[in-house]
């Protein structure tokens, strides 16, 4: 089982000339979950993960291995595992060949390309050449080379860019049993939707700096529950005495507010059974697009206001700063 190690951002920054790409981001990214890494394109997410594996210099701050900057440590490939874009591999070789090559070349045990094909679901294309490959097997084959050194971190970068929906369902399998191992999974996007259903935390980055970290659940606060009964008046009557926000619909009741398991756990305690009990996360996306949309231009005369439309932001709790406030 591979070690099980915390990526640590401190007031991690970078500047490219006049423009600030990446300001004082901080925050940790814990093994055991997936982690989602998500801004609209441009927000600073690859300088970002570049700036973690060590591609790029911060201007000032550090993200680090457990407290290990990347190229401090002792044993990189087994400690992380990247796919950074969509990687350029020799057309002529088969996958297994080009994972043997690889392994060979990083002084890792032939045995584990076997092993690798096996987690990214290669098998029955393993010794097909790479030049013939769909965008979903080559993202796979990325995934493969990342895993070789049975890393206990993945910093992936967009890797549901370009897939199918099933390409998209079988990412979030993979992803979560890597997190299940108790690995640290990172994984960015610029699509909350592609990865909604596959993290269990967030960090909103909008113009290099974190708008939000937490849950999901948490950032939506328009979540709502549908729920049923072939009792439906009783239940009704149920969530109501215990204070919740209760709405008929025309086949359902809707409870503002209120997370799936509490409202089930209400109903088992009244001894209703349901019949339906979803969780709707309309408010979702909005609550993404009111972080990370830019602000209105001062010129237009309404500084800091949301667009019209959109709730105001929920800021980002204060984390420690490598800046002392007067
Ligand atoms: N080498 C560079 N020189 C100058 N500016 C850069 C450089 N790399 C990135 N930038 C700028 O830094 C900002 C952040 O870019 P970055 O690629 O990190 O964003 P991103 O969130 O990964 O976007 P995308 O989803 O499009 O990849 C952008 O304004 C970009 O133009």
């Amino acid at each position: 089982m591979p070690n099980r190690t915390t990526i640590e951002f401190s007031g991690l920054s970078k500047t490219f000339g006049a423009v600030a790409a990446v300001s004082d981001l901080t925050f940790s990214v814990e093994p055991g979950v997936v982690t989602g890494f998500l801004g609209p394109n441009g927000a600073g997410k690859t300088t970002s993960l570049r700036m973690l594996l060590g591609l790029v210099r911060p201007t000032s701050g550090s993200a680090t291995f457990g407290g290990t900057a990347y190229r401090d440590l002792e044993r990189p490939l087994a400690t992380v595992g990247t796919a950074l874009e969509a990687s350029s591999f020799h057309p002529g070789r088969t996958a297994r060949k080009h994972l043997a090559v690889y392994a060979a070349a990083a002084g890792i045990p032939s045995t584990r390309v076997d092993a690798v094909l096996a987690l990214a679901g290669m098998q029955t294309y393993a010794d097909r050449r790479v030049g013939g490959f769909s965008l979903g097997m080559r993202q796979r084959l990325g995934l493969a080379s990342a895993l070789l050194g049975d890393p206990g971190v993945l910093v992936l970068d967009e890797p549901t860019n370009g897939l199918d929906p099933e390409g998209i369902r079988w990412m979030r399998g993979f992803l979560r049993d890597r997190a299940a191992e108790g690995r640290t999974v990172l994984v960015s996007s610029h699509v909350l939707s592609e990865v909604q259903q596959s993290v269990d935390q967030v960090v909103i980055i909008s113009r290099g700096r974190a708008v939000y970290q937490g849950s999901l659940d948490a950032l939506d606060s328009d979540s709502a529950v549908r729920v049923d009964a072939a009792d439906r008046r009783g239940l009704a009557a149920a969530l109501a005495v215990a204070g919740f926000d209760v709405r008929p619909t025309d086949d359902a009741l809707v409870v503002s507010g209120a997370t799936a398991e509490e409202v089930g756990k209400l109903a088992l305690l009244a001894g209703i059974p349901l019949n339906l009990l979803v969780a709707e996360r309309a408010g979702l996306e909005d609550a993404f697009l009111s972080l990370v949309t830019p602000a209105p231009d001062p010129a237009q005369g309404s500084a800091g206001a949301p667009p019209p439309g959109y709730p105001e932001p929920t800021p980002v709790p204060p984390t420690t700063s490598s800046e002392v406030t007067p």
